[in-house]
């Protein structure tokens, strides 16, 4: 799964994508939109597709509802759309392809989904990114973190990096089944910092940037992760991956397994239909 993260970097790089210049919308859902939140610490895409020169899809399996009705809008709008997907729907919209290999869980491809994306957008970055993977680096600071987690609720904090805190936050949830959240600095610093004063049964976790972050750190006494560029970034999102894989199995869980998630997709399905 994790541990093999070097070859799917390498089978990444050799994907060809297309020249991407201008304004720049990325989404997706799940596993796949979070390339684009982790993207947007290196590049500076746009949270509205209205003034979007480039609208790029990300959906590892192509069928995802939400993703398909934005790229359905995005091209009555006349934007030009570059898909990153495995197949599905998405692949038979007129949009530009970069097909990756399929039949995977989407977030065990998150390198097959996030290297293009760098690629596209700043690709002097694409050799950091693929330095950054390291399983026996990544597993040693799963261990530390999953040691401080037990019995507590992880709680991940970030301002610039806070994609990695939703990285964090759904491998621990679709993986382990166990709860997580994020939080985005400096939101949290006027609201939910207060709650500490009973969180005892929180962990609090900040990928910091710079000082800033570690103002919100030391009110809620989190550990702190420094992060200084993109290398540390990938190194972290193979982590994310080990941590929440060690937890499932401490909880006896399966990581491959989902139950919620595929009930509800059918109940909306239900509805929307
Ligand atoms: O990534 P996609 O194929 O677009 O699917 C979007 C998301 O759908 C489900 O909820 C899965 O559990 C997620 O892991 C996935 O990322």
């Amino acid at each position: 799964m994790y541990e093999d993260w070097d070859r799917l970097y390498a089978e990444a790089n050799k994907l060809q994508v297309p020249r991407v210049e201008g304004e720049v919308f990325c989404f997706g859902m799940g596993g796949s939109g979070v390339a684009c939140e982790v993207m947007s610490a290196f590049y500076p895409l746009l949270r509205d597709m209205r003034h979007a020169d480039v609208v790029i899809a990300v959906s590892y399996s192509g069928n995802t509802r939400e993703t398909l009705e934005i790229v359905r809008k995005a091209t009555s709008a006349g934007k030009r759309i570059v898909a990153i997907t495995s197949g599905g729907a998405l692949a038979t919209l007129p949009v530009e392809r970069i097909l990756v290999r399929g039949g995977d869980q989407p977030r065990y491809s998150f390198p097959l989904l996030f290297l293009p994306l760098v690629k596209m957008l700043r690709p002097e970055l694409t050799e950091e990114v693929i330095r950054g993977v390291n399983a026996n680096e990544a597993r040693r600071v799963a261990g530390d973190l999953l040691s401080a987690i037990r019995g507590r609720i992880p709680v991940f904090y970030a301002s610039i990096y806070l994609g990695l805190a939703k990285r964090f936050k759904q491998e621990i949830n679709e993986n382990a089944k166990y709860p997580a959240f994020f939080g985005e600095i400096p939101e949290v610093n006027h609201n939910e910092i207060e709650g500490y004063a009973h969180g005892s049964g929180l962990f609090p976790v900040v990928f910091s940037s710079g000082p800033l972050d570690e103002v919100t750190a030391s009110l809620v006494n989190a550990k702190v992760i420094r992060i200084s560029g993109i290398r540390d970034v990938s190194l972290l999102i193979q982590s994310a991956g080990f941590l929440s894989v060690m937890l499932a199995r401490e909880l006896g869980e399966d990581p491959e397994k989902l139950t919620r998630i595929p009930e509800g997709r059918k109940l909306v399905e239900r509805i929307g239909s």
